[in-house]
């Protein structure tokens, strides 16, 4: 497979505060790479930099071999744990604006045959990630779950290649977290997405995740906590489990890396 995403000496800081230190990675077209590390390790900033939010201090982010330039694009969604539905807006209005915003992003608004075209792409898309009899219902009238699969759906319609995951199962029940799960991998197969999800949850980082990035600091200084940053410290390159879905808690094997 092909490198689609290119951190090469790449630096965050805020001030003289070091968050990223010379991260150093190459991501694969199609991978499925978690990511996990403490609170604060800088989770967050690394997946606003491959969005595109903020530019790195020092060094080169590519996508396929070209700089990545420091600005949202539709080549990526993002999903949040929470918050990234509109309260005031149906399930199907939530994901045609998804639409709206890429085709039509000055009047934000498509009229005719594009909306009839946008319409039917958010139909087919909220029906994708389970939500096809509820495309009239607000974020209110659904459970969290439902408002995750609409998040996706919202991502999804603007046919990214790699979809960012910031904790998005963080706040549902086990039982539900399960379903999410068989169906984000579900997407990504059918959708040939390259997916960056951050966890917490070092369980769902390993069942899901064709790859998993731990990024914690490899130097401290006690009287100088934020002189340091973090970079990836473990690169555990998971073997693909035969077509995994049901058996997907079982037999996981991994192949350590340890980066120095
Ligand atoms: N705009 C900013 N200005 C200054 N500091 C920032 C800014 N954004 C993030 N930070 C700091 O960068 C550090 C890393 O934050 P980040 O949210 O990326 O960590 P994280 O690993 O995602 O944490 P958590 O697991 O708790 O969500 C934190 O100490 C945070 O306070």
């Amino acid at each position: 497979m092909s490198t689609l995403l290119s951190f090469r000496d790449v630096w965050v800081e805020y001030g003289d505060r070091i968050i990223i230190e010379k991260l150093n990675l190459d991501i694969e077209e199609g991978a499925f790479v978690s990511v996990v590390g403490p609170s604060g390790a800088g989770k967050s900033s690394f997946l606003r930099l491959i969005l595109g939010q903020e530019g790195p201090s020092r060094g080169v982010i590519t996508l396929d071999d070209t700089p990545l330039k420091p600005e949202c694009g539709p080549d990526r969604g993002v999903v949040f744990q929470r918050y990234s539905v509109f309260p005031h807006l149906s399930a199907l209005r939530n994901t045609i604006l998804g639409v709206e915003c890429e085709k039509a992003p000055v009047l934000g608004r498509l009229f005719g045959s594009a909306r009839r075209a946008a319409q039917e792409e958010a139909t087919e898309m909220l029906t994708a990630v389970g939500l096809g009899h509820s495309l009239d219902l607000y974020p209110a009238q659904m459970s969290g779950g439902m408002q995750q699969r609409l998040a996706i759906a919202q991502a999804l319609v603007k046919r990214p290649r790699i979809l960012l995951l910031d904790e998005p199962f963080g706040a549902l029940d086990p039982g539900i977290r399960a379903d999410m799960h068989a169906l984000i991998r579900n997407l990504w197969r059918k959708y040939s997405l390259t997916i960056v999800m951050v966890t917490h949850d070092i369980r769902e980082a390993f069942t899901l995740g064709t790859r998993v990035l731990a990024l914690d600091k490899r130097r401290h200084d006690p009287h100088a906590p934020h002189r340091f940053g973090a970079t990836v410290v473990y690169d555990l390159p998971m073997r693909e489990r035969a077509e995994a879905s049901s058996e997907e808690n079982e037999n996981i094997t991994i192949d350590v890396k340890r980066n120095n």
